[in-house]
């Protein structure tokens, strides 16, 4: 099992996020995970990541309680552009990754090549477009190359190029074995990418593979009560 969840509960003071929600992964691939604003993408992806902890449950990777030196190991996480330091470029970023999981520093000309990133490489991050942090982010995340990739919003403010380039990155992942938990509110990009996609309602997580012909809009209006 790559990764499981079981029976997790989580919340704020007065707020539930997860009430005994459980997923499972098996299978290497693409998945999506997809909710409205608020409802705790970015919190189970925290909680996978150990930088959260669950009330209650476990959160296995790939067999193992998700300890930090578990997750070091197994997972990749691609979190928001706050993890970003304005005043180191996009290479220094790269670099400390590099060195902290001893990884070749040539890898960083690949994978910047890969996002097309070179030339604006040396610049400062906060000189940084939105869709250039998100680059970043994702070279990062390529960088350390784990089995299990968390995803938070990557395809966020890219622009029809960049979302190509990210596109067909993240098709090469699922095609070369690794797993990424994918969040995302572009449903059609997503449906691009995968159609087996995880969805939080009601305080559990949902797995739901969309069947030819079904859209991600039409499951998300179902789940979520607009009607199309
Ligand atoms: N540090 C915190 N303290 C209290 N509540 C928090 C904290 N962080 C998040 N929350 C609340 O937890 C809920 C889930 O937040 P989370 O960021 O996981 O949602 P999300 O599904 O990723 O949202 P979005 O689509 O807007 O990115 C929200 O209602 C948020 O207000």
């Amino acid at each position: 099992m790559i990764l499981q969840v079981a029976d997790m509960s989580f919340g704020w003071r007065q707020q539930p996020i997860f009430a005994h929600a459980s997923m499972q992964i098996e299978q290497p691939g693409l998945y999506g995970l997809v909710a409205p604003n608020g409802a705790g993408k970015t919190t189970l992806l925290n909680l996978i990541a150990h930088l959260r902890t669950p009330q209650s449950g476990q959160i296995m990777i790939q067999g193992q309680p998700n300890s930090p030196q578990q997750v070091f190991d197994q997972v990749a996480f691609l979190q928001d552009n706050s993890v970003l330091y304005g005043y180191l470029s996009g290479r220094e970023h790269l670099r400390f990754v590099a060195e902290t999981h001893q990884i070749p520093i040539t890898a960083i000309e690949s994978v910047a090549d890969q996002l097309d990133m070179v030339d604006y490489l040396d610049r400062r991050v906060k000189k940084y477009s939105l869709g250039m942090k998100q680059r970043l982010l994702l070279a990062m995340a390529l960088l350390v190359d784990r089995p299990l990739m968390l995803l938070d919003e990557p395809l966020n403010g890219l622009d029809p190029t960049s979302l190509s380039i990210v596109r067909e990155t993240l098709l090469d992942l699922g095609k070369k074995g690794t797993t990424a938990l994918i969040s995302s509110h572009n449903l059609d990009e997503m449906m691009r990418i995968t159609r087996d996609i995880f969805f939080l309602v009601d305080h559990q997580i949902e797995f739901y593979h969309l069947a030819a012909g079904e859209t991600a809009e039409a499951r998300y209006n179902e789940l979520y009560g607009k009607r199309s």
